[in-house]
């Protein structure tokens, strides 16, 4: 069957360890140009997932299309239109930032110009002469994201790209990825942040235990819950008799700190909160894919 207008096109995909199930039945598809995330926790099967399609690894039933093509056994006229970044990334030994993209580049029959341009757009053209094993973590990261795309690749994959970044490196990450998206790829990549792909991802797989929960735009899921909204006031600025009495209250909380409200209408609270001058500190808290999470679950998200 030909897919038009999508990169990837996954049906039933099944692959166990003896009597594990690590991938139990996946389908997906991704459309030419989407920014799309596998979430789940560790274990959940994202990896074995994303190695099937890449074709990397043989699933024991179902179906895989990667630009119309099927991944297995390793098809070599689809490589050059493939980008893959290993979770345990490997580079050649002793050799600099620049060095490494520009033998990747040569594998692929790339010029060195586009190495540099790689270099450039992950942020690391002050470490081009820098030698691979003194690079911070999110600069390896980075580079192995680059040498990803040296070849100009349509489909990008990335196994968990930003596990074990600082909070800033992460955040420097998140540009390099809107980046290669606004460059007209695709993107199909693993995390265990939630919050992340909230932000990053247009739509995303909620994985567990080998299955897909939950897949769709994040802030589609989120409303789907229809969860009610939590407004969080500094304790002492209101009553929680007052609280529950303004319009639009919904149940009152207390802790030592705050003062929380429940609300399924925020913005007549607000207003009312505004009309008694009781905006300072106040936050606003929404359900997020973590509460979709526990609510396909029945459990927190632990990643
Ligand atoms: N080669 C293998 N042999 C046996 N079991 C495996 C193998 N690869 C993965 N598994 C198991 O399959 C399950 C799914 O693993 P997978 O790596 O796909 O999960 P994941 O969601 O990517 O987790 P993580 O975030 O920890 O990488 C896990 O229980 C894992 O231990």
């Amino acid at each position: 069957m030909i897919h038009t207008g999508n990169a990837v096109v996954v049906e039933d995909i099944r692959k166990a360890y003896g009597d594990l199930k690590a991938v139990d039945g996946v389908s997906l598809s991704v459309a030419e140009g989407e920014f799309f995330g596998i979430l789940g926790p560790n274990g959940a099967g994202k990896t074995t997932t994303l190695e099937i399609i890449e074709g990397l690894r043989e699933p024991d039933s179902g179906s895989v299309r990667l630009l119309g093509e099927s991944p297995w056994p390793r098809r070599v006229p689809l490589l050059p239109r493939v980008g893959v970044q290993l979770q345990a990334s490997s580079f050649f030994e002793k050799l600099t930032a620049r060095e490494q993209l520009e033998t990747f580049a040569s594998l692929y029959g790339v010029g060195a110009t586009r190495a540099h341009e790689m270099l450039d757009l992950v942020g690391l053209a002050d470490k081009a002469d820098t030698r691979e094993d003194k690079l911070s973590g999110g600069q390896r990261q980075r580079l192995s994201i680059a040498c990803a795309l040296v070849h100009d690749p349509d489909v990008v994959f990335l196994d968990e790209p930003t596990a074990a970044l600082d909070p800033q490196a992460r955040r420097n990450l998140w540009d390099v990825l809107r980046a290669i998206q606004a460059r007209g790829k695709t993107i199909v990549y693993t995390t265990h942040y939630l919050d992340e792909a909230e932000i990053l991802c247009d739509r995303v797989a909620i994985m567990d235990k080998g299955r897909i929960l939950a897949m769709d735009r994040p802030a589609a899921l989120v409303r789907g819950l229809d969860a009610p909204t939590h407004v969080i006031l500094e304790r002492g600025s209101l009553s929680a008799a007052d609280a529950a009495a303004l319009p639009g209250s919904g149940e009152v909380g207390e802790d030592e700190l705050s003062l929380t409200i429940s609300t399924r209408q925020p913005a007549e609270l607000l207003s009312a909160l505004a009309n008694r001058g009781a905006l300072e500190g106040l936050q606003v808290r929404t359900a997020t894919l973590e509460d979709v999470f526990l609510n396909l679950t029945g459990r927190e998200y632990r990643a």
